[in-house]
């Protein structure tokens, strides 16, 4: 069964992607499923290389050991297919009415979400100052935070919700209240 709507969400790293999904899964409990896209990326690198796919999983520092082999290794197969891992992510998603996507990066992962799911796709980027992100633990690093995986849509003007999760941030709840305000005209 198709959902309802799909949340796709985007932002660099440390901007709260994970965190602010949790909350809004919190929220919504049965009625929604948080799709990432990198998840079949790390259960291939952990198979691949006999890894821990709980701590690639994870928030742990251990995922950003392999981040950069990872974003290599996945942009081959997306050169060859855009679509292969949002297909894949998506072909184990369950019969919920809302998707929650976490990681959208690049203009071609919106690309196969509205030409697969036409007018259920709203897009939303969370934005949070390069200061609050290094707080968080963000470190610039070469090849990973100036390629595609991290900067192909920061120039993508089409959001439909733009959210603050940096210094002057709302607090959670009220920070979600617009996704809420969607949701209520299904
Ligand atoms: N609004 C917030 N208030 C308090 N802590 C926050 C907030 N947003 C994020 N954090 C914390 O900042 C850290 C990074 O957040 P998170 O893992 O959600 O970022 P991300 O965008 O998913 O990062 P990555 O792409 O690197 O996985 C986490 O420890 C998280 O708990
Ligand atoms: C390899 C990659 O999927 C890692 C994503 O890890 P995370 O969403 O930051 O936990 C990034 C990418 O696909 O460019």
């Amino acid at each position: 069964m198709a959902p309802s709507i799909i949340l796709l969400f985007s932002g660099k790293r440390k901007s709260g992607k994970d965190f602010l999904t949790d909350h809004l899964q919190h929220e919504l409990k049965d009625r929604c499923e948080v799709i990432k896209i990198s998840a079949p990326i790390k259960s291939h690198w952990a198979k691949e290389k006999n890894l821990n796919l709980n701590e690639l999983l994870s928030h742990s520092e251990y995922k950003e050991q392999y981040r950069l082999e990872m974003i290599r290794w996945s942009d081959s197969v997306r050169e060859k297919d855009y679509g292969y891992f949002c297909r894949e992510a998506c072909s184990h998603a369950s019969a919920k009415p809302i998707w929650i996507v976490s990681d959208i990066r690049r203009k071609t992962d919106i690309r196969w979400f509205k030409e697969t799911y036409k007018d259920l796709i709203k897009t939303i980027r969370i934005v949070a100052d390069e200061e609050t992100r290094i707080k968080r633990g963000f470190q610039f690093q070469d090849g990973v935070d100036n390629v595609a995986s991290e900067c192909d849509l920061d120039d993508y003007d089409e959001w439909d919700l733009v959210i603050n999760n940096g210094e002057g941030r709302l607090p959670v709840q009220e920070q979600l209240n617009p996704i809420h305000q969607l949701l209520s005209k299904l």
